[in-house]
């Protein structure tokens, strides 16, 4: 197997098969492979535009008539996974049209990283999907005290008793919180704990947009006596900065599944498929 990481600042693999790409003026993706292939690629790619898709799409299509038989595809964030419903009449189903497209290309293997939701994986054709057990444990392997671990609300609950489980059978706080479909506003957050007392109290889900999931929980579990913060997301966005969240938590953990960061007080760990 070779690969063609059509980003050269995210090689999760081996080194890549040379390539020129570039972008038209008009703004159209383009690419040329530049060496003899063999017949097993793996493109690998973060999709954070669909500039960053149509790179994809046109690599595919090139590798193709260069004759590749067995071409697969890792993608370690799936774009628009939170849009796995729709909430809303007029609203699309974001995530299915993604899905779409990476099918239409008939791929040997999709490979994601711990997706959203079911929905992702369900929809995708030859999907292998990576889970965040090797990521939490490394993580974990740097944070010391009495830990437990918090899930942020029902949505993650099902996956954080499947990761307590790989690691051991951590103890695992249940939380809850309100988001109103219309304005995205966080309210009403829970923690179903009566005394955090001593504990390292660390969250674990698997996307971090705004961080206002995770503000509004670091203060729940702070009145709860939580001694100390961490908080481990898969996919790191960070739409609104770090500082508020560096200053939330004492440790903040990411992989390199959305893009590279050099942030101070956040600890990035080498998404790998
Ligand atoms: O609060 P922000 O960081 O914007 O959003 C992240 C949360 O929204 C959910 O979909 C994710 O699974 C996570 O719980």
């Amino acid at each position: 197997m070779k690969y063609l990481h059509l980003d050269p600042s995210f090689s999760p693999f081996d080194s890549s098969i040379a390539f020129e790409a570039f972008t038209f003026n008009g703004g159209e993706p383009h690419i040329k492979i530049l060496e003899p292939i063999s017949d097993q690629i793996t493109i690998t790619h973060r999709i954070n535009s669909f500039e960053d898709l149509g790179f994809i799409l046109v690599a595919t299509d090139a590798l193709k008539r260069m004759g590749v038989k067995v071409i697969k595809l890792f993608i370690p964030y799936f774009p628009a996974a939170r849009q796995d419903r729709v909430m809303v009449a007029g609203e699309p189903l974001s995530v299915k049209v993604y899905a779409d497209i990476i099918n239409a290309q008939q791929y040997n293997e999709v490979i994601i990283f711990d997706p959203h939701s079911e929905v992702t994986p369900a929809l995708l054709n030859n999907v292998s999907v990576v889970n965040n057990y090797a990521f939490v444990k490394k993580c974990l392997e740097t944070i010391e005290g009495d830990v437990v671990l918090i899930a942020p609300d029902g949505g993650a609950l099902k996956k954080i008793y499947k990761v307590a489980e790989y690691l051991g059978g951590i103890e695992v706080v249940e939380c809850s919180k309100k988001r109103d479909v219309r304005t995205g506003q966080l309210s009403g957050f829970r923690v179903y704990e009566e005394d955090l007392s001593g504990k390292h109290c660390v969250i674990v889900d698997d996307i971090c947009d705004g961080g206002g999931t995770f503000l509004g929980l670091a203060q729940a579990l702070k009145d709860k006596n939580a001694a100390k913060l961490s908080l481990v997301v898969s996919h790191g966005i960070f739409s609104k900065g770090f500082k508020e969240l560096t200053t939330a938590f004492d440790q903040v953990f990411t992989t390199n599944s959305v893009r590279n960061l050099q942030e101070e007080g956040v600890v990035q760990i080498e998404v790998v498929g």
